[in-house]
């Protein structure tokens, strides 16, 4: 019978946290028409302008701050995860994992896979809420290298898992352990989502109602408020809101002094949850007046973790596993 492989799929990441290879990571990422839907004879300009020009070095010295030695944190997470995955499942099935933008690429490692024997692939996006910006192009990249191979494998896709009883579980658990290691008891747990433009939501992306469905599940489970709200805001459009720095300037003023945040929309943590939240995001609340500030770490390759996804994988693969 032919391999079974499992591809993880995630975002992607400057190969280095320099300028050069930050602008080459954002000129790839930022050019992706299901990212920024502005028609690229308007866009490009924009972004070969304004934006190559002046973000990468702004961008290289907050990688900086949060660089591995084994390199950025979202590889060396996904990494991580896909390689404790492989122990979890076996021999007989093969896990593997790359990046949307950047390295390892998707059409290397799917057609690395295809030469290995790898008949039937199960595509994994590491996003528990569907996004077109995120799962959707991860897909289309798979289905375009698929599209030049002349002996294709059988493939399955996991489907988005936010409301999944398995990923709140581990969200819970991961919470609840984490906040039993706090020296602190906050007044309130806020999970921070990326945001995404308002315009998306209303042109149907279910994105925003998972976001809040994932919320509300885990504060039914904790049994206390979590309260939602969207960082990493880019550009002049409207984004989903409420915006998480904003509400972290205004929670002090309004009597919250320890605040707890969590991040379960990243899979893995990286340059946006360990710089923009557990740093930037500490100063701002600090500054205005609250007293105790943590960031709980995501999921990345926990043993919560590894139990979801070995969950989410089991379940997609029963019926290739049994024939
Ligand atoms: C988890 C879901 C994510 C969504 C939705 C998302 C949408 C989105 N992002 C940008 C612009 C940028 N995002 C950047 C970094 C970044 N974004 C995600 C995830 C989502 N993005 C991750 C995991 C990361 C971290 C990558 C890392 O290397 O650690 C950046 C780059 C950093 C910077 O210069 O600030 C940009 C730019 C847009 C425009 C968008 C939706 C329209
Ligand atoms: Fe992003
Ligand atoms: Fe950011």
């Amino acid at each position: 019978m032919d391999k079974i492989g499992i591809l993880l799929l995630n975002l992607g990441t400057p190969d280095a946290p320099d300028a050069a290879s930050v602008r080459r990571y954002l000129k790839e990422f930022l050019s992706d028409r299901r990212v920024v839907e502005i028609p690229q004879l308007i866009w490009q300009p924009i972004l070969r302008g304004p934006i190559l020009l002046t973000r990468p070095a702004k961008s290289a010295k907050a990688y900086k701050e949060v660089w591995l030695e084994e390199g950025s944190p979202l590889a060396v997470n996904t990494r991580e995860t896909a390689v404790k995955l492989q122990a979890l499942v076996g021999p007989d099935v093969s896990v593997d994992w790359a990046m949307r933008y950047g390295k390892p690429s998707i059409a290397d490692r799917l057609s690395e896979m295809v030469a290995a024997g790898c008949g039937r692939i199960l595509l994994a996006p590491l996003y528990p809420q569907y996004c077109a910006a995120t799962t959707a192009t991860a897909l289309d990249a798979c289905y375009a290298a698929l599209a030049g191979m002349r002996a294709q494998p059988a493939i399955r896709t996991l489907p988005p898992y936010f409301a999944d009883p398995a990923y709140i579980e581990a969200l819970c658990t991961s919470t609840v352990r984490q906040l039993a290691e706090l020296d602190f008891t906050p007044d309130l747990l806020v999970a921070s989502f990326h945001g995404m433009p308002e315009r998306t939501r209303t042109l149907g992306d279910p994105y925003y109602d998972q976001c809040l469905a994932s919320a509300r599940l885990l504060g039914n489970a904790l049994g206390r408020e979590v309260r939602v709200s969207f960082q990493s805001r880019f550009g002049r459009a409207k984004w989903l809101g409420p915006a998480t720095d904003e509400s972290l300037r205004t929670l002090p003023v309004k009597g919250v002094k320890k605040v707890a945040v969590l991040t379960p929309g990243f899979s893995a943590d990286c340059l946006e949850t360990l710089e923009e939240i557990a740093m930037r995001g500490r100063e701002e609340f600090l500054a205005a007046g609250g007293n105790k500030f943590a960031h709980l770490s995501c999921l990345n390759a926990s043993p919560e973790a590894m139990n979801l996804y070995r969950a989410l994988a089991i379940r997609e693969l029963v019926g290739w596993l049994e024939t």
